[in-house]
């Protein structure tokens, strides 16, 4: 489980993290939600020690965050990290000789199940091929819990489709995921869990099928109470 307590954090002046907290478990996908500059990135950066953190303290499986909590997570950004000029199979290939955990074989079967060639090079993929690749680099990491920065952000329906069919799929197995987004819409059936975040604050944390089927409620529901308040 990966515990986040009360943590704060501030950019000069600003508070961008005010006293957060929530919980992730692992076989679960949870989500952060919240409006642009609410401080979802920065949370899954304080959990990756990316970014220090001024008060409060995060856990995995019950150990405070080291150097060698990189062997248990990972971290997927929003943008891909490979160089342009580098093809999908040098991407791996060079993901391989860099991480002891990659695993080779999920590798290709995320390249099948997106129907990628492996010799297109990082330049000349779109916008939702690129983000493919980025989650198929990140998920072949053999790593319990996976941080995902907006993994829907901008790509089109059918390939957010197709991620999303990942998510369903036993290529994430019993691992604990994180996700951030700004808009929930369709991806809102995938999740167990979401965080609703305002200017660093979790206004709630709620188990979406529970809301289901103890209050009739969908996510966007509990969003229109909780931020049109
Ligand atoms: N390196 C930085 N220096 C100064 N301020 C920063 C820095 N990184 C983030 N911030 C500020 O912290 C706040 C939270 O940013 P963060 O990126 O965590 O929000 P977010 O919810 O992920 O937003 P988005 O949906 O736009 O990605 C914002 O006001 C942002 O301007």
């Amino acid at each position: 489980m990966i515990e986040v307590k009360n943590i704060s954090k501030k950019f000069g002046r600003k508070k961008v993290l005010d006293g957060l907290s929530f919980q992730a478990n692992k076989g679960e996908i949870t989500c952060l939600i919240g409006i642009n500059g609410s401080g979802k990135t920065t949370t899954l950066k304080a959990i990756m020690a990316l970014t220090p953190i001024s008060e409060g303290q995060i856990l995995i499986d019950e150990s405070p965050i080291s150097k060698s909590s990189y062997e248990k997570v990972t971290f997927i950004p929003d943008t891909i990290t490979m160089l342009p000029n580098m093809t999908i199979k040098e991407s791996m290939m060079f993901m391989r000789d860099f991480y002891t955990n990659w695993n080779a074989d999920r590798a290709s079967q995320l390249l099948s199940f997106f129907k990628l060639d492996e010799n297109t090079r990082i330049s000349e993929l779109s916008k939702g091929n690129a983000a493919k690749i980025n989650l198929l680099l990140g998920l072949s990491i053999d790593v319990d819990y996976v941080l995902m920065d907006e993994p829907f952000s901008g790509i089109d329906m059918f390939s957010r489709e197709q991620i999303a069919d990942v998510f369903n799929s036993h290529l994430i197995e019993d691992r604990g995921v994180i996700i951030t987004t700004h808009e929930i819409g369709d991806i809102e059936h995938l999740i167990d869990k979401a965080v609703l975040l305002e200017n660093g604050k979790v206004l709630k944390e709620f188990n979406t099928e529970e809301i289901r089927m103890q209050e009739g409620k969908s996510v966007v529901d509990v969003m229109r109470e909780v931020f049109l308040r």
